[in-house]
């Protein structure tokens, strides 16, 4: 048997599939791997296998193993708000809910260094995050959706003292986890315009950003704030979603408008960017999201507000070329 042909024949036969091709030159092994679908850590352990079963070949001094890596197109989206506590986290997790209920692979970055609150909406509150090789390890939750957030970096209480470097190495390192095969990133800001902002846009360019605003006056003129930054970095502008619409009282029936109404699919039409939809004020909202189950997950009566924000962020994903 030639020396190549043994190497062939030492590589275990379930790794042999994912084998392209295996030269040997002056006793240096050379083999190419497609690891595409594999995470980092599988990919690791492919590597190490071919390693150790290539060099107990006879004549085989080295071996070099080249894994060709997932080729992931992965798209990324800003949700932000002007003001704080209008609803962004809660209707990030639920837009990535209701995406990875239609099939998309989905991560969360929760980059909201004042409230991180992913985690809980989640339900991975009690999983502490891991890394290998220093690259963080995204948490699974039981929604298909994986999930990184500030609140795993920072000691609780202690954002306020962050400033521009730490925020963007602390982004860095939850942008460039091992994402493996996720599609699609959805980004969970701070309220406002700060250093997460300017970040982002500098180093993770996001394909879209998605506002979110009460119908308030005043959420609405700062909405306007966090649309003109996207505008300016030309990050296309999905739309504006309206959260804490109508309040349908559980009691009698009737709907109240505690923050007003309408205002922001006017304003919307005003900036010109579209209106993604409105979802009411509801305790159910409220209390299903602090025990991390994402009205959108469930046959809820809430569900579908979400899945027709997402749906639409959907299509618009389907615009931008990967
Ligand atoms: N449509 C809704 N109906 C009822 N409660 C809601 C609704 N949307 C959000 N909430 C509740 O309002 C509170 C603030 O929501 P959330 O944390 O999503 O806002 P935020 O804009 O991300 O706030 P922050 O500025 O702290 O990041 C939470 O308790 C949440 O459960």
């Amino acid at each position: 048997m030639s020396s190549e042909a043994a190497v062939k024949s030492a590589i275990p036969a379930e790794l042999s599939g994912m084998v392209r091709s295996v030269k040997l030159v002056d006793g240096v092994a050379t083999i190419v791997a497609d690891a595409s679908g594999l995470g980092r850590s599988a990919a690791t352990q492919l590597q190490g296998e071919l390693e150790q079963a290539v060099g107990a070949v006879e004549g085989v001094n080295e071996v070099r193993v080249a894994l060709m890596a997932d080729k992931v197109s992965r798209k990324i989206i800003a949700v932000g708000s002007g003001k704080g506590g209008v609803g962004k986290s809660t209707l990030t997790t639920n837009i990535a809910v209701a995406l990875a209920n239609q099939g998309m692979k989905v991560g969360v970055v929760d980059a909201d260094i004042y409230g991180p609150s992913q985690p809980l909406l989640l339900g991975t509150a009690n999983e502490k995050v891991r890394a290998e090789d220093k690259v963080l390890i995204p948490t699974q939750s039981e929604f298909g959706v994986k999930v990184l957030s500030m609140g795993q970096l920072i000691e609780q209480g202690k954002a306020i003292a962050w400033r521009g470097p730490m925020v963007g190495q602390a982004l860095a390192q939850l942008m460039e986890a091992d994402w493996g095969d996720t599609e699609l990133l959805i980004v969970d800001l701070p309220p406002g315009t700060g250093d997460v902002q300017l970040t982002m846009l500098q180093k993770f360019k996001p394909d879209g950003a998605v506002i979110v605003s009460t119908p308030q006056d005043l959420a609405l003129i700062d909405a306007t704030r966090a649309i003109d930054l996207f505008r300016q970095a030309q990050v296309p502008v999905v739309g504006l979603v309206e959260n804490m619409a109508g309040y349908l009282c559980p009691e009698c029936g009737a709907v109240s408008n505690p923050f007003g109404q309408g205002g922001t699919e006017a304003a919307a039409q005003a900036m010109g960017v579209p209106f993604m939809g409105r979802v009411p004020l509801a305790i159910e909202i409220r209390v299903a999201s602090d025990t991390g189950q994402p009205p959108a997950a469930n046959d809820t009566q809430h569900g579908p507000y979400f899945a027709g924000i997402a749906a639409q962020l959907g299509e618009f994903l389907g615009t931008v070329k990967g």
